[in-house]
């Protein structure tokens, strides 16, 4: 269900940042390895079903919980408000839009103070908070940073059918559009959008949805990145590497997609850029374009398109996926009629990138 136009809407909450996720995945031990010793998150707590993890430069308690359940899925997008009475904003809001909310004592999540929980307009279990648990901040504990050190969590990215709708959402509680990828015909295939001041907190992916595409954490060198590349050389689990390293077309960030034992999809990012002033403008690219999504021209294992996690309802229960109706990205870019190009002088000839599957 979309949201009826924002004017009759009332006033949303103030948005912070994207601030933390819950994965449910089938293996936590297995898990803890891949989050713990190859990502290194720092393991705040732990209960016989859940870690609750964040990286070096967090202090708020958590940024990601990984609990234990039958099935894989995301269980959980939340974002921290500016004060606590943005939390009466978001209840407010979010009845105003006929949506399932649910106003939760301190404490229901580990380490999170009193929370709106609500299944947004676009199907995603997502939660607003303000208060947390303080832990300390190991910003300067090189000693137990690692060469592959991920300072702290970037962005969710979202699996949509409709893409504008989804954006008109999102613009709705005061978010703004970086970056996207659309066609000359005006369909739009991805959008990044963003409350703080870098290129996304949320990014938008035009596919069979709600499902969760990734997680991102940031690093602050592409050394680090390339770190965890080595590191799962060496302990043989290469396997683990959907995508890249690379730089990316959109956001110029340089990246690397992991899958996780459950394959929730993570993804480790550095060195995008700043947003924040008023008048940051939008870079809109054609999806033709080849190096829009990986800027040497590397080309995107259809995996990256095709899979994503499946998301619960406040229930516990795995949400149905509703068709995209609009043209899907990797048809129109690979594959038998998709083409893409490298220089715009030779979409003419439909110039096809020969090493694309
Ligand atoms: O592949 S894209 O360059 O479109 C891209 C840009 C930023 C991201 O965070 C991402 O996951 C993917
Ligand atoms: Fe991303």
């Amino acid at each position: 269900s979309i949201p009826p136009a924002a004017a009759q809407l009332p006033t949303p909450p103030d948005v912070i940042r994207c601030a933390y996720a819950e994965l449910v995945v089938t293996d936590l031990q297995r898990s803890r390895w891949f989050y713990t010793e190859l990502l290194g998150l720092v393991v705040t707590a732990e209960t016989e079903d859940a870690l609750y993890l964040r990286a070096f430069e967090e202090y708020l308690h958590h940024s990601l919980v990984i609990r234990r359940g039958p099935v894989a899925a995301c269980a959980k997008l939340a974002y921290r408000v500016r004060t606590p009475r943005d939390l009466d904003l978001a209840e407010e809001y979010y009845r105003a839009l006929e949506v399932p909310v649910r106003r939760v004592p301190a404490g229901t999540t580990k380490g999170i103070g009193e929370a709106v929980q609500v299944e947004d307009p676009l199907g995603f279990p997502v939660e607003f908070f303000h208060d947390a648990e303080h832990v300390e901040r190991f910003t300067q504990r090189y000693d137990l940073h690692g060469a592959g050190a991920i300072s702290r969590l970037d962005h969710f990215n979202v699996v949509t059918p409709d893409v504008p709708a989804a954006r008109r959402y999102y613009e709705g509680l005061g978010f703004k559009v970086s970056e996207d990828i659309a066609d000359s015909e005006g369909t739009v295939y991805a959008a990044w959008m963003y409350r703080k001041p870098t290129v996304h907190d949320v990014a938008l992916t035009g596919g069979d949805g709600p499902r969760m595409h990734h997680i991102a954490f940031a690093t602050h060198e592409r050394s680090q990145i390339l770190h965890l590349c080595d590191h799962l050389g060496a302990v043989r689990r290469s396997d683990h590497i959907e995508r890249g390293p690379g730089r990316h077309g959109v956001s110029n960030a340089f990246y690397l997609y992991l899958l996780d034992p459950d394959g929730h999809r993570i993804e480790i990012y550095t060195h995008d850029y700043y947003t924040g002033d008023p008048d940051n403008p939008v870079i809109t690219w054609d999806v033709h374009d080849n190096q829009r999504r990986d800027w040497w021209g590397n080309p995107v294992v259809p995996s990256w398109y095709a899979n994503a996690s499946t998301v619960l309802d406040l229930d516990g229960d795995p949400r149905p996926v509703v068709e995209r109706r609009d043209a899907r990205e990797a048809e129109v870019t690979i594959g038998a009629d998709g083409f893409s190009y490298t220089r715009r002088d030779e979409v003419e000839q439909g110039f096809k990138v020969g090493h694309q599957v």
